[in-house]
């Protein structure tokens, strides 16, 4: 087993990618493998290795949960996992001041080692000059040098790790006999070396230092974080409309086709009804989930995110959150899932866990294709001053509105939790590069992938269901409403009515608001499914839009939105704070306040909204 250790961001993931051909995350921050992945290859020689990613660690006296699930891999204090029998050290090759203190660490565990000097193409540029064979014979082991985002740039690694064959097992130093050293001697250690191998210790850089000149400054800063949020949101609306027409063109050609060539029947109305109507009306946002993504994928590879921790830094110590809880924030737009699982980065317990509490109430891309629905359905498509869609505004209100009121609820957590000491943002700024296609293209290769298996899977088996659900029992013959009102859905619809109707809610919402508690985007499906079947006679099934649009009150519509900015009922996330924070405790607080502020903001909405339209 061979474990890849390093300090965050030197591309210890890249590096695994590039070895064992998988995909995992890799992005230009710190922080980002949060958990330990096993891969396995077979080197040019033909011996088949096991290999480690896992979470960079600037040293082995973990500070965060992240930090000490790599010291206890490495030390062989896991349960389960035996200490690696060969550690390959990931450097920086740009940064090999910071970089050397936990070489020397981990040096001292006295395990078989190997150091991958890694981004030398950077260092090249830059113009830093390495010795390797210097720096072997001060440190003692095998040098590399790699660049881990070219193909055949992990060759040096293979051909170091064939040399090391066979690997006999070494049992790994206590971790006291490491701490056991003082800083000051290592970093003394550290100086020497440094002055025995490279001509240029300081590796100055300019054009990054530039950028960020513009990038951090006080005011233009802030402003251009705010025109580039801005930016994507206008994009979401603007350049999604055409592959979203054809993808609903698509599905509705497909459902005609269906209804031409069957019988009328309880196959059709499945397969019409129940998986187009259901399935189809959530497929339509696959495009703008993609445009979502690829600016966040840019961002991310480009290394601008740890700058907007930067930036925000103030706003969020303001209301007792570090600047650290960006990331896993920024990750909870996504999904509220990965955000709380990178909350492990967070080193103060208590700010891991407010962090923890309001991420899911970032606006997760579950939400997104409820918001459109509705907006869709009831903005009007108009300009404002001339250059802005009134569409694209109201979405950016709506992700706006999460982020201020988890500010909120963040500020009163903080206070109940009794947590007043601020902890300094340390954070690295790695250098600018230009974002890699491949990475970028892959990543959103993934994000489809994702939804697709969502749609496929977890959606389709909801809407079959949902879709039983609606049909049976069938209508009396008496009936005065369509067949779906006297089913077994409709029946739990009419019975939720009671609690939601205060808020404007009618039957058939609150049928999609119970599958919507699996993933929130099947409350969309569930309202194609529902009013398709709702419709009486021989109407053709309509695309959504058009149909609540025409049968909701504009005040039903605002409320409904308010109540997806909170959410509550997302199970997957519940889970996973149970995990994370290990009691049942806090996933409890968490949906119970998230279903309090849902339903209070939705009675506010939905009660001046009525007062001002005159309902
Ligand atoms: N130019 C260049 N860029 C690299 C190289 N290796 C990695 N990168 C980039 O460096 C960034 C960090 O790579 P990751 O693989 O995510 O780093 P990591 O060490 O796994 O980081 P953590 O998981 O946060 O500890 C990404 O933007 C990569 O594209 C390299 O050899 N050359
Ligand atoms: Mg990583």
């Amino acid at each position: 087993m061979v474990a890849l250790l390093g300090n965050p961001n030197c591309g210890k993931t890249a590096l695994f990618n590039r070895l064992t051909g998988s995909r995992q995350k890799v992005a230009n921050y710190a922080g980002v493998t949060i958990e330990r992945k096993e891969g396995q290859f077979t080197s040019p020689e033909g011996h088949p290795f096991r290999v480690l990613d896992l979470p960079g660690a600037y040293s082995l006296s973990a500070h965060t949960p992240d930090e000490a699930i790599t010291r206890d891999v490495v030390a062989g204090l896991r349960a389960g996992d035996a200490a690696p029998d060969v550690v390959v050290c990931v450097v920086d090759a740009t940064n090999l001041r910071l970089n050397l203190r936990l070489v020397l660490e981990i040096k001292r565990l006295g395990l078989p080692m190997l150091l991958c000097l890694n981004m030398v193409d950077v260092a090249k540029k830059r113009g830093i000059v390495i010795d390797a064979t210097k720096l072997a014979q001060e440190l003692g082991m095998a040098v590399v040098e790699t660049v881990a985002v070219q193909s055949g740039g992990e060759k040096s690694l293979l051909r170091a790790l064939d040399a090391l064959w066979p690997i006999s097992k070494t049992a790994p130093q206590p971790l006291a006999a490491i701490d056991a050293v003082s800083v000051e001697e290592t970093q003394r250690e550290v100086r020497r070396i440094l002055a025995a191998v490279t001509s240029d210790p300081h590796g100055k850089e300019d054009r990054s230092e530039k950028i960020d000149h513009l990038v951090l400054h006080p005011v233009a800063g802030p402003v251009i974080l705010a025109l580039l949020m801005f930016l994507v949101f206008q994009a979401v609306f603007s350049w999604a409309e055409v592959p979203m027409d054809m993808i609903e063109g698509g599905v509705g050609h497909l459902g005609e086709l269906v209804k031409e060539h069957m019988a009328e029947g309880v196959l059709r109305s499945l397969l019409v009804e129940g998986i187009l109507g259901g399935v189809g009306s959530v497929l339509v946002f696959l495009p703008q989930i993609l445009i979502l993504f690829f600016f966040i994928l840019v961002l991310e590879d480009c290394g601008y995110l740890p700058r907007a921790a930067f930036l925000l830094d103030r706003m969020m110590g303001g209301v007792g959150l570090s600047g650290r809880a960006f990331i896993p924030l920024l990750s909870s737009f996504a999904c509220a899932v990965p955000g709380v699982m990178a909350a492990r980065t967070i080193q103060n317990p208590r700010d891991r866990l407010v962090t923890i509490m309001i991420a899911p109430l970032m606006t997760c891309s579950a939400r997104l294709p409820i918001y459109t629905l509705i907006i869709a359905a009831f903005i009007p498509e108009r300009d404002v001053l001339g250059f802005m869609s009134l569409q694209g505004l109201v979405l950016f209100g709506l992700y706006f509105a999460g982020i201020i009121s988890a500010m909120a609820v963040a500020w009163v957590m903080k206070r109940s939790f009794g947590s007043k000491r601020l902890q300094p943002l340390m954070l690295e700024l790695p250098s600018y590069h230009w974002p890699h296609l491949q990475n970028l293209a892959l990543g959103l290769w993934e994000r489809a992938r994702t939804f697709l298996m969502r749609v496929g899977t977890l959606i389709l088996t909801l809407m079959i269901l949902l879709w039983a659900l609606s049909s049976f029992p069938g209508a009396p013959a008496d009936a005065v409403h369509p067949p779906i009102y006297y089913s077994l859905a409709g029946m739990l619809g009419r019975g939720l009515e009671y609690i939601f109707a205060p808020i404007g809610f009618n039957w058939q919402i609150c049928i999609a608001l119970v599958p919507g508690m699996a993933a929130r985007e099947v409350a969309v499906g569930a309202l194609g499914t529902v009013y398709a079947l709702s419709q009486t006679g021989d109407e053709l099934a309509a695309t959504l839009v058009p149909v609540i649009g025409g049968s909701w009150p504009l005040a039903t519509a605002l409320s409904l939105m308010a109540w997806y900015i909170f959410a509550p009922q997302c199970l997957s996330t519940l889970s996973v704070v149970k995990r994370e924070t290990n009691s049942w405790r806090y996933p409890l607080l968490m949906a119970g306040y998230m279903f309090a502020l849902a339903y209070g903001a939705s009675f506010l909405t939905f009660r001046i909204a009525t007062y001002f339209t005159g309902g």
